[in-house]
């Protein structure tokens, strides 16, 4: 067939297509097929989308010949298009075309009916970056010339976004651990050691797994694949130990025939990584992911989750933080009922459904009483839970700056060097019971998935928090719902089920859930409601008095169901206004955080910082008591906020936003930036969580919305021409 350098008819080809199709000539998509790592077959585009958007491209400069409305082709020389446009467009030189690029905004390329020789210009930021991202992709094709359809420049940014992320970011984010992907899903950008390689440790219990890995470690020893069996007694010594040689933690496998050999071989569960420095399989992140994939109609994505953190809470105990040795000895806040719950509905009609119902919800009981209402994360005198895992020393992912502040001074104190003092504390040499008081807290805020903050720090392991015990209050009722109504109410438990907490329980009943539900939201009345303000706080279990730091997490009592219809109410009233920012809730009030600068420095969970997931959280609980227009209205200024900085800046999108800055909201200095920002030419991936809640919130817009967040219309304009139509 055609050779990279000549030209390619793509006449037949959809404007919308993924790249594979897209760019892919016969030879480089046969070498994307061989080299393929498995078959992550992504759903096509919905072209009913795209015709919702299309008409309503946003008004920006256009191209010349935008009146005659014909579809037109470009006809280009990659190489030499992408190097004129850097020159003359990406000014500040950083591989991106952005609104700071001071460049004249136009480019002229020549028309693909005229094979090059009648040209065209290409106008203003967002078309000609867009035109830098399909370049850069063309490039990682092999492609020397493309013909480019215009649509695919001028396309309307929702509709772009949406299909990056459902046909291209999911993509890029999916790992499976297995030999096909051993090398992609072992890279840990975070390894600290001196000879960082992959490395795979396999609990005893899967010893199938073991004689899979060190099969493929004997075979291909390019990969440099260590493989190593967990020591069954996982205590907080040996995870310390183990930080000399960091490595993956093994998920689950399924025997599948492999579509070449036609031969049974084991291969890994799928899961959805959150991407940057973050290349393995996270606990609260996969929830959040998993709402974006379902409405991506990627359910096996989501099913692989859950299948995986069943097989994390039979081998390990736990939902790890995320599956990585030094993750270990702490969890992330747990969705593990609602998710299944919502994969289940999407699978109900498929056999395995209610196997895969009742091992999730037989998991997740068993985490919940060998984790979260257990000693020490139980505090037995409330009844309520704490972020509390075991462990000690210094977290080793965490970037090398972080403790310097807090470590200092001891390394002094003993006549060490910075790195001395660390060996000497984490090996127990040194003995500091204040810093292995602060790391208990530390070690409690990586747990909480909110690290960090001012709210938590110092204090976390001690506080009965809003989040954590609305979680489990959604687990005590799920629980009981699915025993009462999928099992009969009478849910057998298997050996292998049961814990410590419940070795004498044969079978569980809801009456206890329920009873167990009723209790925890009396409790948190009683002791993190507060009636003057109209939200709920954190509770110190060891000074027994509430605190006051105003929490996003405050609107969780809502998604779970947990709030009164008055309680919701004051909390829509009296504290949503002391949440709401430009681009949406920020995680923590001003007041609350306090004065920051040189000796105080930003935290990333604090105010002005807004993230996912609490916006999720929030639409959905806003949702659940009929607050439809606060949640259409939040969802607007989150879903807005994204689509302008993709717009402006080159299709960023990162892990959280500066929700009070309305012109670069994805740049945040505080603590380890901002993951996301720094691609070259074309963004590859998105955020895992942030994609999640571009494609979910979409969901909650009416069509008017849609329409008027295509055309990058502020809430405000939005709402006055709305409030300006109802007036006739
Ligand atoms: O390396 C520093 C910390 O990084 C993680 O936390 C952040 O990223 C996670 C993945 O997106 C997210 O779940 C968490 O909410 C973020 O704050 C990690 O989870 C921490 O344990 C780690 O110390
Ligand atoms: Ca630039």
């Amino acid at each position: 067939m055609s050779s990279s350098n000549a030209p390619q008819r793509q006449g037949s080809i959809d404007p919308f297509s993924h790249p594979d199709d897209y760019y892919g000539n016969e030879e480089s998509l046969a070498r994307i097929r061989r080299g393929r790592t498995f078959s992550a077959s992504v759903n096509a585009y919905s072209r009913e989308d795209i015709n919702e958007f299309l008409g309503t491209l946003p008004s920006r400069r256009g191209s010349q010949d935008e009146a005659s409305r014909r579809p037109r082709k470009f006809f280009i020389d990659v190489e030499e298009t992408l190097e004129a446009l850097l020159k003359q467009e990406d000014t500040d030189q950083n591989m991106q075309i952005t609104i700071e690029d001071v460049g004249p905004k136009v480019l002229s390329v020549g028309t693909a009916n005229s094979s090059g020789i009648n040209r065209v210009d290409v106008r203003g930021t967002y078309m000609l970056s867009n035109l830098l991202q399909e370049l850069t992709i063309a490039k990682d094709y092999g492609r020397k010339h493309i013909e480019l359809d215009e649509a695919r420049l001028s396309e309307n940014p929702v509709a772009r976004l949406s299909r990056l992320i459902k046909n291209m970011f999911w993509k890029a984010l999916t790992r499976r651990i297995d030999g096909s992907n051993i090398e992609v899903a072992g890279r840990d950008p975070k390894d600290w050691t001196s000879d960082p390689r992959p490395r795979v440790y396999i609990p005893p219990g899967a010893p199938e797994q073991f004689e899979y890995y060190s099969k493929i470690a004997e075979e291909r020893p390019e990969l440099r694949l260590e493989v190593l069996m967990l020591q069954s007694d996982i205590t907080p010594e040996y995870i310390n130990q183990l930080n000399a040689k960091p490595g993956l933690l093994a998920l689950a496998m399924e025997k599948k025939i492999n579509e070449v050999t036609k031969e049974e071989e084991l291969q890994g569960v799928p899961f959805v990584v959150p991407g940057g420095r973050f290349n393995e399989l996270y606990g609260w992140d996969s929830y959040m992911e998993s709402l974006g994939l379902l409405v991506s109609d990627r359910v096996d994505l989501a099913k692989g989750m859950v299948v995986n953190f069943c097989f994390e809470i039979k081998h390990y105990g736990k939902v790890p933080n995320a599956n990585r040795t030094y993750y270990l000895t702490r969890s992330q806040p747990p969705f593990l009922t609602d998710m299944a719950l919502r994969v289940y509905d999407r699978i109900k009609l498929e056999p395995d459904a209610k196997d895969f119902l009742r091992d999730s919800i037989l998991a997740a009981i068993k985490e919940y009483y060998s984790v979260w209402a257990a000693e020490p994360r139980l505090d037995p005198v409330s009844g309520l839970s704490r972020y509390r895992p075991e462990g000690w020393g210094v977290p080793p992912e965490t970037e090398p700056t972080h403790f310097t502040h807090i470590l200092t001074p001891y390394a002094k104190k003993h006549g060490m060097s910075f790195d001395e003092f660390v060996k000497a504390y984490n090996s127990r040499e040194v003995v500091e019971p204040e810093l292995d008081e602060y790391f208990l807290h530390d070690r409690g805020v990586r747990e909480s998935g909110h690290d960090t903050s001012y709210r938590l720090e110092r204090v976390c392991a001690n506080l009965a928090t809003v989040d954590l015990n609305s979680l489990l209050y959604k687990y005590e009722v799920d629980i009981a719902r699915v025993i009462r109504t999928h099992f009969k109410d009478k849910l057998e438990i298997p050996a292998e089920f049961r814990t410590a907490q419940s070795q004498n329980i044969d079978f569980e009943t809801s009456a206890s859930w329920d009873r167990r539900a009723r209790k925890r939201k009396q409790k948190m009345d009683q002791l993190c409601w507060s009636e003057e303000k109209g939200m709920f706080f954190d509770y110190d279990t060891v000074k027994k008095e509430r605190q006051d730091y105003e929490t996003a997490t405050t609107f969780w009592a809502m998604w779970a169901g947990l709030a009164t219809p008055q309680q919701a109410a004051k909390m829509v009233v009296q504290a949503l206004p002391r949440f709401e920012h430009f681009g949406g809730l920020v995680s923590g009030t001003e007041e609350s955080r306090g004065a920051v600068g040189l000796e105080r420095p930003n935290r990333q969970w604090d105010y002005p910082y807004g993230w996912a997931p609490q916006q999720m959280l929030a639409w959905t609980g806003f949702l659940r008591y009929g607050y439809q227009d606060e949640a259409e209205r939040l969802a607007y200024k989150w879903l807005y906020m994204i689509t302008k900085a993709f717009v402006d800046f080159n299709g960023v999108v990162v892990e959280k936003y500066d929700v009070t800055r309305p012109i670069d909201p994805h740049r945040v200095d505080a603590e380890y930036g901002n993951q996301g920002t720094d691609f070259k030419g074309a963004p590859r991936e998105g955020f895992g969580w942030v994609n999640a809640s571009y494609v979910y919130g979409l969901e909650i817009l009416n069509a008017h919305m849609r329409r008027s967040l295509g055309t990058i219309t502020p809430y405000d304009t939005y709402k006055k021409a709305i409030d300006a139509q109802n007036a006739f």
